[in-house]
């Protein structure tokens, strides 16, 4: 089957219409102040509108109290909240109840112990993604362009539908599938010319590789 795929930190309708045309599954949009992919409440609106029921839509964002989750529930209406911060499960629980938003949570993996926490989440939260650490020196939780060792995931539940990301490129995306075997991928730094300039023609080339190993993979006559 294929994967789902999402890229994440789109914020220009150049970039939004190459990845919704080349059918990606989801769209993020990132809220974070520190990130060079952040975007305020309105310009994201803004591109929430122009998918228009294109792809799923999805606000990124690290431990948003109550009122900010109320705009983006208001203001922007994402299909889905991806979260990057210390979210317990209860707090994930009641984002949910809060907002009726679906929610996705980022599960930071550097090594088997990692995997753990997914127990505690995989009932509250409608998907896991399973992203790479933060590395020394990065002040993001996320959108750093760094992989982990995805050998560490043939150990998950085979039933367990996750999003797998991290350092996810055009170069790398067919062995990312081989040995992790995810419902989905999220990519973005991989897609980018530098931090959070998204670019057309990676997206493209990205996607053409997603289509080669569609066609690889097709009945054989
Ligand atoms: O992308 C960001 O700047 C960001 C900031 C704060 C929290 C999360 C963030 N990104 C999360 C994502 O969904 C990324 O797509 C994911 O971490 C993979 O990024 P990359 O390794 O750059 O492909």
């Amino acid at each position: 089957m294929k994967p789902d795929v999402k890229i994440c930190g789109l914020s220009t309708p150049e970039t939004l219409e190459a990845a919704l045309s080349r059918s990606a599954s989801h769209v993020g949009f990132v809220h974070f102040a520190r990130s060079p992919r952040h975007l305020d409440i309105e310009p994201m609106a803004d591109l929430v509108r122009i998918v228009a029921g294109r792809a799923e839509t999805v606000i990124v964002t690290v431990d948003p109290d109550d009122a900010l989750i109320a705009r983006f529930a208001e203001e922007v209406m994402p299909d889905w909240l991806q979260l990057h911060g210390r979210e317990t499960p209860e707090r994930l629980a009641e984002i949910k109840a809060k907002t009726g938003l679906r929610a996705m949570k980022a599960l930071p993996v550097s090594e088997a112990t990692d995997l753990d926490a997914v127990a505690a989440y995989r009932d509250v939260a409608d998907r896991i993604l399973l992203d790479s650490k933060r590395p020394k020196g990065s002040n993001l939780p996320g959108g750093n362009g760094v992989s982990f060792d995805w050998t560490l995931l043939t150990a998950l539940d085979p039933d367990l539908a996750y999003m797998l990301s991290g350092g996810i490129d055009a170069g790398n995306v067919a062995e990312a599938l081989r040995l992790a075997r995810p419902a989905g991928i999220d990519v973005s730094s991989g897609v980018e010319t530098a931090p959070g300039i998204k670019d057309v023609g990676r997206i493209n080339t990205f996607f053409d590789e997603l289509d080669r190993i569609a066609s690889e993979k097709g009945p054989k006559p």
